[in-house]
């Protein structure tokens, strides 16, 4: 199986801080890798690192959109990263809370395309905008969110917050979608609903997922491989399984 990422002796620091120390990930292509640790173990900085927010000190990352062979796409620019294909989500969504779900959608397909008064003026604007609303009306029902295409973001409870950040990563294009904690303060029964859509997602439509997740017990039923990180290292990698019983990962979660 191909990687879609690699991150390779990774380092990231603030001042004289090492919030990654060499890090070494491979995710591969249709796969969902999950990425968890302690707070503080450096896993958002490394997203952040991943999407361009932050340059690393050192280290590498090689990207392989679709079938195409690997490109190094270390110090690149976040909106350069984005167009490529790696979108991420947040830990406190970031979404439109007074547009509607809908709305939130098309406005990200409407930023990618560079909408300015001029373009409004083609004849072939009606027909796009169709074709781009149909196109949110699919990705919608595959989040499970079709029934509520009318209804104000800030209406939506915790879970379809989540799911509408996914939704509109989806329809950004991407191909591989990074997802920061998506179950963050979701409860139990729609955590599980968030990780079958995203489990969905992957299997039906080929998208890659990393996910970073503290919520371990949900999370392990849904994904093929897991890195655990402590203190700016990966202290632990393999199937879930194996991560769970690996004695390193017990010694920093519950003390041995
Ligand atoms: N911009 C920054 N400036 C200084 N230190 C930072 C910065 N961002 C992160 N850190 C530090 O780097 C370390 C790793 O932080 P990071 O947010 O990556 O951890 P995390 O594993 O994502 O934690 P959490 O699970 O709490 O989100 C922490 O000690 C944090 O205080």
């Amino acid at each position: 199986m191909a990687s879609i990422l690699t991150v390779q002796g990774v380092v990231k620091q603030f001042g004289a801080f090492r919030a990654l120390d060499g890090v070494d990930v491979v995710v591969e292509r249709g796969k969902v890798t999950l990425i968890i640790g302690p707070n503080g173990s450096g896993k958002t900085t490394l997203v952040n690192v991943i999407t361009g927010v932050y340059k690393p000190e050192a280290g590498k990352i090689y990207y392989a959109k679709k079938e195409e062979k690997p490109i190094d796409i270390t110090g690149w620019p976040p909106h350069k990263i984005f167009e490529a294909g790696i979108v991420r989500t947040f830990q406190i969504p970031q979404i439109f809370q007074k547009l509607t779900v809908l709305e939130n959608l098309l406005a990200v397909a409407r930023g990618q395309r560079g909408e300015g008064v001029i373009s409004a003026l083609f004849k072939n604007w009606v027909r796009e905008e169709e074709q781009l609303a149909k196109k949110a009306f699919q990705i919608l029902k595959a989040v499970r969110l079709v029934d509520k295409w009318d209804m104000p973001a800030y209406l939506l409870s915790a879970g379809e917050m989540k799911l509408l950040e996914l939704a509109r990563a989806l329809m950004a294009g991407a191909d591989l979608i990074i997802l920061d904690e998506p179950i963050a303060g979701v409860p139990i029964d729609q955590a599980h609903e968030v990780f079958k859509i995203v489990r969905n997602i992957n299997q039906q439509h080929g998208i890659t997922f990393m996910v970073i997740e503290h919520r371990i017990d949900i999370a392990f039923k849904y994904v093929d491989y897991v890195y655990a990180m402590a203190s700016g290292r990966v202290i632990a990698k393999g199937l879930p399984d194996e991560v769970a019983n690996d004695p390193k990962v017990k010694e920093v979660y519950i003390g041995g």
